[in-house]
């Protein structure tokens, strides 16, 4: 593609944004101009990205008529603030954040699953990017629920850190320092308790239902994604002690039955995914060593479900700030430019 976009990234010095312009450098992003926004405290800071520097500027006084896309993550509030005010400008936003997920007007999208809804983003000049346990867990799941239907998936996550920012991988790097330098006393700020060496089962906001914003946004974001009012989910959400990468085990029931051998099958010929199901020690992915800076989701412990007929056990790994986050946008973008703009 010869022609080059002008794209600003807000949010440009947190831990999603970072990557994205990492990203944005790896796949070669046609940029003209980048224009890298974050809160006035990192106003003047540089960036590095094509062979450029860029200034880090005030997102608060940034005129987004200079731009055609923009990148947001910097928090649900910044976007339901400043998106619109992009989105009138002529910007199209891409925005990681789950501010606008669910309104009807606004497509979200994971590309490997239906990238054709990027077409409605002209309704409102705004593109949403699914919660990171959905995406994985979609990107896996699709193949499957083309190929024989699914009625019910239930999971448990298992979500990194990393997941809630720089300031929560500081908080588990100090805690697990102080903890084997001897001290028996931690500071708790970002979680509710102490998150090195535990595990913590509430990520988000308590609901009416007993279930938390995290849980249900997998619920919502997956009915919308796959267009399917009827598919019944119930995840729980599990914070570990581990930096990069979520994990999942996923247990679905499906509406005709399909064997673990057709399962395996059709996800090693899926887009996105990369199958490691060797049954045998160490022959499954895990969220470090094998998903950190890796593009695809990995899918192990493919099984058929003894307590159920039509029903099949996944575990599921992905870099969360990868694909959960900025990897998915930019895919969004390329697909935005490449047909669309
Ligand atoms: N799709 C998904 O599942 C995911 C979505 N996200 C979304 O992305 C957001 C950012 O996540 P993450 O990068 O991990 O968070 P970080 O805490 O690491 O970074 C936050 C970023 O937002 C910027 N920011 C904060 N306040 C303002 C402000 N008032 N004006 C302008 N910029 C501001 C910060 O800039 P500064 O350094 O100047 O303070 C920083 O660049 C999350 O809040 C979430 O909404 C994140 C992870 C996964
Ligand atoms: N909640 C996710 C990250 C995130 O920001 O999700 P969302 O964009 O849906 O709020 C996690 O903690 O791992």
């Amino acid at each position: 593609m010869s022609k080059k976009f002008d794209v600003c990234v807000v949010g440009v010095t947190g831990a999603v944004g970072e990557t994205i312009i990492s990203i944005l450098e790896q796949r070669n992003f046609p940029i003209n101009n980048l224009y890298p926004l974050a809160s006035a405290n990192s106003t003047g800071k540089k960036v590095f990205c094509q062979s450029k520097s860029w200034t880090v500027q005030d997102l608060s006084t940034f005129d987004f008529s200079k731009v055609q896309i923009g990148l947001f993550s910097a928090g649900g509030s910044i976007s339901e603030k400043y998106a619109p005010i992009a989105a009138e400008s002529g910007c199209v936003v891409i925005d990681n954040t789950a501010h606008f997920r669910r309104d009807k007007d606004i497509p979200l999208v994971v590309p490997e699953v239906n990238a054709h809804a990027i077409a409605d983003y002209t309704k409102r000049n705004i593109i949403a990017n699914p919660n990171c346990s959905t995406i994985q867990m979609l990107v896996a799941l699709k193949p499957i629920y083309d190929m024989v239907g699914i009625k019910r998936i239930n999971v448990a996550t298992y979500q990194a850190v990393s997941g809630s920012g720089k300031k929560a991988i500081s908080e588990l790097i100090d805690q697990t320092t102080k903890l084997l330098s001897g001290n028996t006393e931690v500071d708790v700020e970002v979680y509710p308790k102490q998150i090195a060496f535990n595990i913590i089962p509430h990520i988000d906001v308590f609901q009416d239902n007993g279930y938390t914003k995290e849980e249900m946004k997998m619920v919502w974001e997956t009915q919308k994604i796959f267009e399917d009012e009827d598919i019944l989910i119930n995840p729980t959400a599990v914070r570990v002690p581990v930096i990069y990468g979520h994990s999942e085990a996923i247990n679905i029931e499906t509406v005709r039955k399909i064997t673990a051998a057709e399962a395996t099958n059709i996800l090693s010929k899926a887009n996105g995914v990369t199958v490691m199901d060797n049954r045998e020690d160490g022959g499954y992915a895990t969220p470090f060593v094998e998903a950190t800076n890796h593009d695809d989701t990995f899918v192990s412990r493919i099984r058929e479900d003894i307590s159920c007929e039509k029903s099949l056990n996944l575990w599921v790994v992905s870099d969360n700030i990868r694909k959960g986050a900025a990897l998915n946008t930019v895919q969004i973008a390329e697909i935005l430019i490449e047909e669309y703009l």
